[in-house]
């Protein structure tokens, strides 16, 4: 399973510099702009710079509307900027029609620019709250939009947790779901360390982690302490070797 860890500003991303051999892909966001906030293209720019070359940067493209012309243009604008995972929050769209039809744009958008770009189109756990698509259409939506891997995230950070909202048997029919499409599937939504017995066996491939490795465990005013995010890779390699 791979380990992504979202900073917010450069001085977070230097943190995750330091503690680089112990992730995967470093995922820029904007969390004060909501759960998948975008950043602004020169954080996306500076931080690209700041971490090691091999270290893969992602970008959230935001909690975005159902306006497919403008999420196409901020997806290639993460993409010039240097992301080469580019993350998209569909939160304004109330059906799957709607969220391949946004998802399509921001494919075409990407790849013409860059054709080994990794698109994930990512829903919410907490899809009810916000009255957005159905958590479990995420994998058929990333498939049918030649998008690369499907994530649910939660919407609302109020300290509720992925498996509040979709308990392990659910994120388990997500992960198979994805699977059959021969995509990736990420999952995240203040996952803790405790969490990762249950993400590993039903087969995760990617999880998203903020909070988890920030100082107190608080995502907004805690920052991303590089001894954490060793705890957490060594239990993740833990539950791996098992
Ligand atoms: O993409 C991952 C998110 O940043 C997760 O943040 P969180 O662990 O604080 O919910």
């Amino acid at each position: 399973m791979l380990l992504l860890i979202s900073p917010d500003s450069v001085e977070e991303a230097l943190d995750c510099a330091k503690a680089a051999e112990h992730l995967d892909i470093v995922d820029v966001k904007k969390p004060d702009e909501g759960s998948l906030g975008a950043n602004y293209p020169w954080v996306i720019r500076e931080i690209r710079a700041a971490v090691p070359a091999d270290t893969p940067v992602s970008a959230t493209v935001g909690d975005v509307p159902y306006k497919p012309g403008t999420v196409a243009q901020a997806a290639l604008g993460a993409a010039v900027s240097g992301a080469t995972y580019i993350k998209v929050g569909l939160y304004g769209c109330g059906t799957p029609e709607q969220a391949i039809e946004v998802m399509r744009g921001v494919v075409r958008a990407v790849k013409e620019y860059r054709a080994d770009a990794f698109v994930v189109a990512s829903g919410y756990a907490d899809a009810h709250r916000i009255g957005s698509v159905n958590p479990l259409a995420l994998p058929d939506i990333a498939f049918r939009s030649g998008a690369d891997a499907a994530m649910l995230d939660t919407a609302i950070k109020d300290g509720t947790r992925l498996f509040d909202h979709l308990p392990p048997e659910v994120c388990a029919d997500f992960v198979k779901r994805a699977h059959q499409v021969d995509l990736l599937a990420a999952l995240a939504g203040s996952v803790k360390a405790a969490d990762l017995g249950e993400l590993t066996s039903m087969g995760t491939d990617i999880v998203g982690v903020r909070g988890a490795v920030c100082e107190g465990g608080d995502r907004t005013a805690g920052r991303i302490q590089p001894h954490l995010v060793a705890a957490f890779r060594a239990e993740l390699d833990r539950w791996a070797s098992r």
